[in-house]
């Protein structure tokens, strides 16, 4: 049952469809924060400049930055952009940019998916990697091949969580099955980032905010899917809300 009280914001991916410029993000997001977190989502468009950014944030509980098939382009962290990097969403990398450190600056609650993680590295430093499935001894963290979005998200491996880190305390297990649907992955960690899990080819599979007052997690992979039946995933959804509720009651 939804607290209408504790606002969640998401902030939007661009998107072209039937003849329009769309601000969208995906209802499996909407409805973990809905279900689980019991917050409101309400999506930010990334048409946001900094001082709009401000105001949400004047307004909201939480932070959820989801996922995304485009990707972060990496003049952001550095890099000459290739055709590998592919696509882009530049406005949405403006928007995130911005609430991802104001978030943390204000220590709103901050939940980072996928896109959102890698994100949350690069707003705070950090570099990423592209196409790491080629990589010498990378696992293929791709989605496999499906027309069902069920058997996209079906391909598990597992994630080894940190003891004594943030994540443990949230999961309550020494490893979790994950999904994999990313083809990127952070390369430099950001100063200022603690990895709380890795998968076994080494790939960082969660970090947290390491001076963060409260929940600061960034996740590469996607508990939101699973929110619903899987305990871990719901555990992370659930501590997301508690924390965005404590927010509220304390400012
Ligand atoms: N584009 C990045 C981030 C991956 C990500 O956020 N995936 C979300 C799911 C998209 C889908 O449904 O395929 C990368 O590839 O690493």
């Amino acid at each position: 049952m939804p607290d209408s009280a504790t606002l969640i914001a998401v902030p939007a991916d661009t998107r072209r469809f039937e003849n329009y410029e769309w601000h969208a993000a995906p209802s499996t997001y909407l409805t973990a924060i809905m279900a689980t977190a019991c917050g409101v989502p309400v999506i930010v468009p990334a048409l946001a400049d900094e001082a709009a950014v401000d105001v949400v944030l004047d307004r909201v509980d939480g932070v959820l930055v989801t996922g995304s098939a485009s990707n972060v382009h990496p003049s952001r962290y550095g890099v000459e952009p290739t055709p590998a990097h592919e696509p882009f969403d530049p406005a949405r990398d403006r928007l995130t940019e911005t609430m991802i450190r104001r978030a943390i600056a204000r220590e709103i609650p901050l939940l980072a998916i996928c896109r959102g993680h890698q994100e949350l590295n690069v707003a705070l430093g950090g570099s990423l990697a592209t196409e790491i499935q080629e990589f010498e001894g990378r696992m293929d963290h791709r989605a496999p091949s499906h027309p069902e979005q069920d058997g996209r998200f079906a391909l598990r491996h597992p994630v080894a969580v940190e003891p004594g880190g943030r994540l443990a305390a949230i999961v309550g297990t020494a490893t979790v099955e994950v999904n994999s649907l990313h083809r990127q992955a952070i390369d430099r960690l950001a100063d200022g980032l603690t990895v709380e899990a890795r998968a076994p080819d080494g790939t960082v599979e969660a970090v947290s905010v390491t001076n963060a007052g409260g929940f600061a997690l960034g996740l590469q992979w996607h508990p939101e899917y699973w929110a619903a039946s899987d305990p871990a995933s719901r555990a992370i959804f659930q501590a997301f809300g508690e924390a965005a509720r404590q927010y509220r009651r304390a400012r």
